[in-house]
């Protein structure tokens, strides 16, 4: 049902003279999730984002944003939709404060209401201490904090965050995390664009990969984890013996040497059972095995899968 989506991409194109930027993409952002927009830098992720909100037009194809159709319903839509993009102008000589008051004062914002949620959005992200400071002294990672106050001041149905955590630190980039699940705790759907896999891999509910102006996969995080084949790296003094026993024990197993000269991965899914097994089989046999854990199940994997490349600039 329409409703229980609040974006619905239907064929939507654009492109920059030669370059198609964005080639008929479809998607349905379900409402109350985390939603990562992932892909590599250039794959059309910005694009897209910018037909959602109305700052370029599409060449073809439609658009949803919360049941209406963008650009023509974005007068209703926009008071609705918390947004992050690049570029968000400043104005450099006001205070981190006074930029996020700006904000609010064009949605109607002000006096002590205005200070209080401005105060509250710079204290959600960590420039509460700064608020006061002029936001051309910002560094990066500040103004990239900023904007994100700038995002989620207003209590909104849906958050369109564009890289939000871009030109941040690890420290930073797990505080912007938490911002997120907040945010959906709090019933909000968050649709978040990333060029870094793993980085949402932990907090997303659903994701669409995106690769060279095409949706590659999309759907349920968990759906897309469990179709994905796993395996087990076992960590060992002598990889080419234990591969030798392994393939006797198990010779319908898949057993390779990699990624590095000390790790031999099998082809199983998560079967702590057969890892145990495998470990006492091993030791028993004289071969010392310092490490053994499930893997092949992260985004990146599943991407790798899908576009038979690595993560690289599309
Ligand atoms: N205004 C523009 N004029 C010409 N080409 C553009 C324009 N905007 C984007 N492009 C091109 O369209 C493609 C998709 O760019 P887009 O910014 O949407 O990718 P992205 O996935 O958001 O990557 P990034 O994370 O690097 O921003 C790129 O090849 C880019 O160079």
């Amino acid at each position: 049902m329409a409703d229980d989506y609040v974006i619905e991409i239907d064929s939507l194109s654009k492109r920059f003279k030669q370059k198609v930027a964005v080639d008929a993409i479809s998607l349905s952002v379900p409402k109350g999730s985390i939603f990562g927009f992932l892909g590599p830098n250039g794959a059309g992720k910005t694009t897209t984002i910018r037909m959602l909100l109305g700052l370029i037009f599409p060449d073809s194809g439609s658009a949803r944003v919360l049941s209406r159709e963008v650009p023509r319903g974005l007068r209703e839509v926009l008071p609705k939709v918390g947004a992050m993009i690049e570029g968000p102008g400043f104005v450099p000589y006001l205070s981190g404060l006074q930029n996020v008051k700006r904000l609010l004062a064009a949605a109607h914002v002000t006096g002590a209401e205005a200070d209080r949620l401005a105060m509250s959005a710079l204290e959600r992200v960590g420039l509460a201490k700064v608020a006061n400071l002029s936001a051309k002294r910002y560094s990066l990672g500040m103004k990239q904090r900023l904007s994100l106050a700038w995002a989620v001041a207003l209590p909104r149905e849906l958050y369109i965050l564009d890289e939000p955590t871009n030109g941040l630190d690890p420290a930073g980039m797990r505080e912007v995390r938490e911002i997120v699940v907040n945010l959906a705790k709090e019933g909000s759907t968050i649709f978040l664009s990333s060029h870094l896999l793993s980085e949402v891999d932990q907090i997303c509910t659903d994701v669409a990969l995106m690769s060279q102006g095409r949706i590659i996969k999309s759907g349920p995080m968990e759906t897309l984890k469990e179709d994905q084949v796993g395996y087990l790296e076992v960590v060992v003094d002598s990889p080419e013996r234990a591969r030798d026993l392994i393939g006797a024990w198990y010779p319908d197993l898949s057993v390779f040497v990699g990624p590095d000269s000390s790790t031999i991965r099998l082809a199983v899914g998560q079967d702590d059972d057969f890892a145990g097994k495998l470990n006492y089989r091993l030791v028993t046999e004289g071969v010392t095995v310092s490490g053994l854990r499930f893997s092949g199940r992260t985004l990146e994997d599943i991407f790798v899968r899908y576009v038979g490349e690595g993560f690289d600039v599309s």
